[in-house]
């Protein structure tokens, strides 16, 4: 049996900063994951974005391979990928779509689009949901600096946020269950960034393991809640808190059913130096990693996984 997990709620609206930052820093420690309501992305809007990644997925392969993905950005079909780079198996099935960076002008044009003809209204809504991801990660990352006793504006004075290199993945998972019982949607894996904000439609399947080291590893079920945002913390914010905030391990198991998702990898800009803060370490509890550009530490993650130099995920030269 699967166990079901309540997990934390975090109203990002909520009047009463430092508690909610308690409160955000009680689930980083214990989950590193929680859900996020009053987000400002309304479930209307949620349903038009899965709507419209419903239409995408859809389209005969041919044309999706139109758009493969290039300099991380486009389509990777079923079996392209798998999350967790030690595992043999085939693959991951699911089929995914990425959008990389739209504000920044001088690499938003790497990003690759369906034509209006074919998909109308697709670039629009995937644009706007990419401004109000990144809109609520922001205002979330000033209560989780705030929730480490660090100033609200301490991301933006870092220069985190300034073109900050954030990817939209949407996902499919077109849900028939292989022979093989072990195989996943998404394998095992704990994502690579700062945080994630995750939309799911509602069909399970999204499971963390708590205890990475400890084997068996028990895997509990993440529900999905009506009109919350699913996050969670990435390596490169367990590796600044000198791992106070956990970095948890997921994965999404098959049910039969189809699965749509749209996760947001909000990090920072490449330029930025990730380095223990302050307020993570003292003499006796020293910084356990060095300081890394955020680019050269996510191109070596990506490097490992993808196993391409073509495939950086961050422009090297910056
Ligand atoms: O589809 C999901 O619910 C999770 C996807 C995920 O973990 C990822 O894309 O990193
Ligand atoms: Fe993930």
């Amino acid at each position: 049996m699967v166990a079901t997990l309540s997990l934390p709620i975090i109203d990002l609206s909520s009047p009463h900063r430092l508690s909610t930052a308690n409160s955000i820093r009680q689930a980083c420690v214990e989950y590193g994951f929680f859900y996020l309501v009053n987000h400002g992305v309304d479930t209307d809007f949620v349903s038009k974005v899965f709507d419209q990644s419903c239409k995408f997925f859809s389209l005969p392969v041919q044309r999706k391979m139109d758009l493969a993905r290039k300099e991380y950005r486009g389509y990777t079909p079923l079996y392209a990928e798998t999350l967790d780079p030690t595992s043999l198996s085939k693959g991951d099935p699911k089929e995914t779509y990425y959008i990389g960076p739209i504000e920044d002008t001088s690499i938003a044009h790497l990003n690759q689009w369906p034509s209006e003809e074919l998909l109308p209204n697709w670039r629009p809504t995937m644009k706007s949901l990419y401004w109000k991801l990144l809109a609520a990660g922001k205002s979330l990352l000033s209560l989780i600096a705030l929730s480490l006793n660090l100033e609200e504006d301490y991301f933006e004075k870092i220069g985190a946020l300034n073109k900050p290199a954030s990817f939209l993945r949407l996902l499919h998972y077109p849900g028939e269950l292989g022979s093989d019982e072990q195989i996943c949607g998404a394998s095992p894996h704990s994502d690579y960034g700062m945080i994630t904000l995750l939309m799911t439609d509602g069909v399970p399947g999204l499971q963390i393991c708590k205890d990475k080291v400890n084997q068996p590893q028990v895997w509990e079920d993440v529900p999905h809640v009506e009109g919350a945002l699913i996050v969670n913390i990435g390596d490169m914010m367990e590796r600044w808190t000198n791992c106070l905030y956990r970095s948890t391990l997921h994965r999404v198991m098959p049910t039969g059913k189809e699965r749509y998702s749209v996760a947001f990898f909000f990090d920072p800009a490449s330029d930025c130096v990730v380095e223990c803060f302050e307020s993570c370490c003292s003499e006796s509890s020293p910084p356990r990693f060095s300081p890394i550009r955020s680019g050269d530490y996510l191109n070596e993650r990506f490097r490992l996984t993808y196993g391409s130099e073509k495939d950086l995920k961050c422009d090297l030269s910056s």
